[in-house]
């Protein structure tokens, strides 16, 4: 039984078919990639992970439990993070207490600054923020204005706002969307590193073959609604029916 188990999801815009008998069932502590080609659903399917969309059938259940109309703040505290293609920070804020506001969130269940209190006095809160800066390099930066970093170095802020939450499940879409090589290769080191180290499980949609071959433990194929294959890498990689409709033109990119 895996940590996220997907039976006979199927999703419905008017007359189009997103989402066609979808099944995945994708293990703890592993790296799950989803690709396809555009349209094939896989953001519908996410949407559905996350409470944004509720399928016409079929059941998502984590840990268990049903998600299916559950708030999409229930289900994050219900242990599912999602990363954006852009990060999303405070910009004006400092890197540290960019990471303390969603411990704060996820201590108290939702957060408000007392003009009287300063972030930076809650000590509990701030060890936790800056452990969580160690793990993924950015704690000599902590009093530095977010505004300023890099895209790389957003990622990783991005990713310890989510980590500070302690979340089990973390779904990443295009974590590495318009990034250059070099932040790429370090986003994958990072999201390596935090997959070994915390104990997540990821699933990960992604058109980058090098992103998705470096760090995926398992890939499900969609096309057109439906999981076509789900395999190891190495079988993927050969497949005939992917090796023609997706591999072929994503790796001559
Ligand atoms: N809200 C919506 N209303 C109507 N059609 C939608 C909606 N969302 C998605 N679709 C359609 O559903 C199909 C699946 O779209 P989806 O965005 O899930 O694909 P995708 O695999 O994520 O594509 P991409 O890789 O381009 O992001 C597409 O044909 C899309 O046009």
């Amino acid at each position: 039984m895996g940590i996220l188990e997907v039976k006979g999801v199927s999703k419905h815009f008017g007359g189009l078919l997103a989402l066609d008998d979808v099944n995945l069932s994708i293990q703890q502590n592993t790296v799950h990639a989803i690709i396809g080609p555009n349209g094939a659903g896989k953001s519908t399917l996410l949407n559905c992970f996350i409470g944004k969309l509720l399928p016409d059938t079929g059941t998502v259940m984590f840990n268990n439990k049903s998600l299916l109309g559950l708030a999409p703040y229930q289900i994050n505290q219900a242990g599912i993070s999602r990363v954006f293609q852009t990060p999303e920070v405070f910009s004006e804020l400092s890197i540290l207490e960019n990471v303390m506001i969603p411990a704060f969130a996820h201590r108290d269940g939702a957060f408000h600054l007392s003009p009287f209190k300063s972030l930076a006095r809650e000590t509990s809160i701030r060890e936790q923020a800056e452990k969580i800066l160690q793990d993924v390099g950015l704690i000599d930066e902590r009093h530095h204005t977010a505004s300023a970093m890099s895209r790389g170095n957003k990622r990783r802020l991005e990713m310890a706002m989510c980590l500070v939450q302690q979340p089990k499940l973390l779904l990443l879409d295009e974590p590495t969307a318009g990034m250059s090589r070099s932040d790429t290769n370090n986003t994958i080191d990072l999201l390596k590193t935090i997959n070994e180290a915390h104990n997540i499980t990821f699933v990960v949609i992604e058109h980058d073959m090098h992103v998705v071959f470096s760090l995926a433990d398992r890939i499900s194929v969609l096309s057109q609604g439906h999981v076509i294959v789900e395999d190891y890498p190495d079988k993927i990689k050969g497949h005939p029916e992917v090796q023609e409709a997706y591999l072929g033109t994503a790796e001559s990119e």
